[in-house]
């Protein structure tokens, strides 16, 4: 027995009876109209995997457009569902046009029986892989919607995030070097990559490198490739990122970790356009968009000749300064409901609110980590959540205690900065990984700030 639903409109009952009697050996639930005008009404006709409908309700007086009418009507609120058309002789260009208009088939009257349970077959397999398709066509949009959720999607509305994109929009048409500014998990990277894609190349490559990363004696090779040989690890010829990125963009991020021998280097790359592989002594030209970023105050290390003048003057034709979430008014909410939508998508959970005492919470913390900071911090709620609604201790925060205690005192944002570093640190017993996870920054980056205060 075969699962299927078959309704059978026609205004002849015994037709609706032999048809009933014949299908009912084979399939499982048959259903009959003699008014077709009962179509409109029908519960779940979207359900019903095989109409068979008469072509001429009237008696000839219409003939057969009444069929037609009731064909469009049943693909109007069932599209998905298979139509077989039962057309007397002579009668057979009126099945062709409804073949045309989207009928699955038709039978001709009075039929065979064994061909008839032949045609409700095949239109049955034809309805199993329509609904197949739309099946899968209903997955791939579901997941375009969460992948364009992941995707480089800018959120927020406050004043200051909507100055940096105007900004973004003016300077994304011309080659000018960007120099993208911020706290930590500001988003530079997603600026980045909007003016990567608001821009002439955004049909050619976008290659960030993260300079945090790169250790000193790496730089050359990763950033200009080298030949094989040159030195004992280079097992064969290797692009850098400034040939991998020709044609497109190089985000070149934390600029500001850079010791000053790399960063001469770097300057001769990008005045003389050219780079040359380690170990060859051929220049290759390179044309590239250069964007970089960094949390450092550049003008300072200038000041303090930890960073070449002349570079950042070569990199920094434009700066773009990417506020502090604490600086963005209620994008804190605008981000938290964005992730609480993405994550409760990505783990399955039910849809969740947070209480009004949860948003303040949220608000008036000062969020160090910045975005990066929020992001884990809900994906965590999402995880651990029980219920729908979540309120103020589901949302676990560095010590805002000792944070704002001591901001009421005189604290600078470097102390405060510290203090938080310290007691992530505390609360993790000294574990860096850890510790950076609650943080919502890199390893590297907790592993550097502590460096750049003495502390490791
Ligand atoms: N406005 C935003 N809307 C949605 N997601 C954002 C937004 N800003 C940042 N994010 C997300 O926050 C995370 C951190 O952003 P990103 O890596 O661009 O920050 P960053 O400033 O480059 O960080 P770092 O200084 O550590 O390199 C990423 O997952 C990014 O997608």
């Amino acid at each position: 027995m075969t699962d299927a639903h078959i309704l059978i409109i026609d205004d002849n009952k015994s037709v609706l009876s032999a048809l009933e009697i014949l299908l009912q050996f084979e399939y499982k639930k048959i259903e009959t109209i003699s008014n077709p005008n009962q179509i409109t009404s029908f519960p779940n006709l979207k359900e019903i995997d095989i109409v068979l409908l008469d072509m001429n309700f009237s008696a000839g007086v219409n003939s057969g457009n009444e069929g037609l009418y009731w064909l469009r009507e049943l693909q109007k609120k069932a599209p998905q569902t298979s139509v077989i058309m039962m057309t007397a002789y002579g009668a057979v260009d009126l099945a062709v046009k409804a073949l045309k208009e989207g009928a699955t088939d038709f039978i001709l009257k009075p039929w065979n029986n064994d061909k008839l349970l032949a045609t409700v077959k095949s239109a049955f397999e034809l309805r199993k892989s329509k609904k197949e398709v739309h099946e899968l066509k209903e997955k791939e949009t579901h997941l375009k919607q969460v992948i364009n959720q992941n995707k480089n999607y800018i959120i927020g509305n406050s004043k200051a995030l909507n100055g940096v994109l105007k900004m973004v929009g003016k300077v994304a048409k011309t080659y000018v070097n960007v120099l993208v500014t911020g706290e930590n998990g500001t988003g530079k990277e997603l600026i980045a990559r909007e003016l990567h894609k608001l821009s002439a190349r955004n049909h050619e490559v976008f290659i960030p490198v993260d300079m945090g990363s790169i250790s000193e004696n790496l730089f050359e090779s990763e950033l200009f490739g080298h030949i094989k040989g040159s030195f004992t690890d280079a097992k064969e010829d290797r692009i850098g990122k400034f040939e991998a990125a020709n044609g497109g963009t190089l985000f070149l991020d934390e600029i500001g970790n850079l010791s000053l021998q790399a960063q001469a280097k770097l300057l001769s790359a990008i005045q003389n356009r050219t780079i040359v592989r380690v170990g060859s002594n051929k220049s290759i030209p390179v044309d590239i968009r250069l964007i970089c970023a960094t949390n450092e105050d550049l003008d300072q290390m200038v000041a303090d000749g930890l960073f070449r003048e002349d570079l950042l003057y070569r990199i920094n034709t434009i700066r773009i300064e990417v506020p502090a979430l604490r600086d963005r008014d209620n994008d804190i909410l605008v981000l938290t409901d964005f992730f609480l939508k993405k994550f409760t998508s990505k783990y399955g959970k039910p849809s969740l609110k947070i209480n009004q005492q949860a948003q303040e919470k949220l608000l008036s913390y000062p969020w160090p980590g910045n975005i990066r900071e929020l992001l884990h911090t809900i994906e965590r709620a999402v995880i651990l959540s029980e219920g729908n609604v979540l309120k103020p201790e589901d949302f676990l925060l560095s010590n805002k205690q000792t944070v704002s205690t001591n901001l009421n005192g005189p604290a600078t944002l470097e102390e405060m900065e510290l203090l938080m570093i310290n007691s992530a640190l505390e609360q993790n017993e000294g574990n860096y990984s850890a510790a950076s996870e609650q943080l919502g920054i890199s390893r590297q980056t907790l592993y550097n700030k502590l460096k750049k205060r003495g502390k490791n």
